[in-house]
């Protein structure tokens, strides 16, 4: 028998996917979430978009919410399968809004010193769970940066798979101007995307300000587009390209680069092994390996959903 808590955690997941469908066959740009515009913008995408530009995207509680609610709608929906993240206005993010955090992380409710720190911790965890859902979603995530890109800004940008940019973007991982060390996920993923240890450390503990051609050389992003239309035709084009694939082959490869990214060589051809043991049993072998010699693009064949 399904507890309370699972029941209404699944009766959660499917309001939003009738929002997301709702959303979807309207071809609506508005939403019915606080702080997120979630379109479909072609077959098999989904387009998150942060939207609260009259306050430059701040993270306020209710996105830290929702983006919960949608990724783990979007990980389990047979007509995602990849999901491009952006922002409305100005800018990307500023990061946390700093207004709510006042009245929510630094006003800890407990007893004694135990239990303030109990919830705390749990506050935290949940703030982490925010982009580690993004990270733990099986479909790749694409995220497109322009202007300013601050603090939690760059947690979430380092728990998604590719990072586009425009040449007017700038990266700041801020927390320490804010008297924090970053606590959901910078200093934790950001040494794993950027291969030099000294200049996360420059970026973690001065909070100076990257911008883009040094975010593309040091491998922050993987490409630069001089305004926001181009790069939001370009992460739309590479959305395209994957979304084409088949969906056993490309959430297969998300879930193992995560894991040998965590692991061993060794543990993680084990991990492989273990995964296309029956991964390689798909029809989506065959029919992509036919598509290939005949010249065909596999954006030509129908994969069933997944
Ligand atoms: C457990 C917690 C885990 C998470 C930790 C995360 C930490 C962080 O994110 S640290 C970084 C925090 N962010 C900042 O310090 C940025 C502060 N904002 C700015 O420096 C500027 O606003 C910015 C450069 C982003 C934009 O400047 P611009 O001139 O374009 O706009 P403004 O006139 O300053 O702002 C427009 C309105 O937006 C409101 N706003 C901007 N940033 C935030 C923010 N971070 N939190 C809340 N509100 C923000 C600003 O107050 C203006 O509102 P209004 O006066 O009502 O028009």
């Amino acid at each position: 028998m399904l507890s309370a808590i699972a029941r209404s955690a699944l009766t959660r997941r499917k309001c939003v996917r009738i929002v997301i469908r709702a959303m979807s066959s309207s071809g609506a740009s508005g939403s019915p979430y606080a702080t997120l515009a979630v379109t479909q913008p072609a077959q098999f995408i989904t387009h998150v978009e942060i939207n609260r530009p009259e306050k430059r995207n701040a993270m306020s509680r209710a996105f830290w919410r929702e983006m919960v609610d949608v990724f783990d709608e979007l990980a389990g929906n047979p007509d995602c399968r990849v999901v491009v993240v952006s922002g409305a206005g100005r800018m990307f993010t500023a990061g946390i809004d700093i207004a709510d955090m006042a009245s929510d992380i630094l006003q800890p409710e407990g007893d004694d010193t135990a239990r303030v720190s109990w919830n705390v911790r749990k506050k935290i965890a949940a703030y982490q769970e925010t982009f580690s859902v993004i990270e733990r979603c099986p479909k790749p995530v694409v995220v497109a940066v322009h202007g300013a890109c601050i603090g939690g800004g760059v947690d979430l940008i380092t728990a998604c798979d590719i990072r586009l940019c425009t040449q007017d973007a700038w990266f700041q991982v801020k927390e320490v101007d804010i008297g924090l060390a970053a606590d959901v996920g910078t200093l934790q993923r950001l040494p794993k995307v950027i291969g030099s240890r000294s200049l996360v450390n420059e970026l973690a503990l001065t909070a100076r300000k990257m911008y883009a051609d040094e975010a593309k050389s040091s491998g922050l992003v993987s490409r630069v587009f001089p305004d926001k239309e181009a790069m939001m035709a370009g992460a739309l084009e590479m959305a395209e390209e994957i979304a084409g694939r088949s969906p056993v082959a490309i959430q297969g490869t998300k879930i193992n680069l995560i894991y040998s990214r965590d692991h061993s060589v060794a543990e993680g051809l084990d991990y492989m092994a273990s995964w296309n043991m029956s991964m390689l049993q798909t029809d989506d072998v065959m029919k992509s390996a036919q598509a290939s010699m005949q010249k065909k693009s596999p954006k030509t064949i129908a994969f069933s959903k997944l």
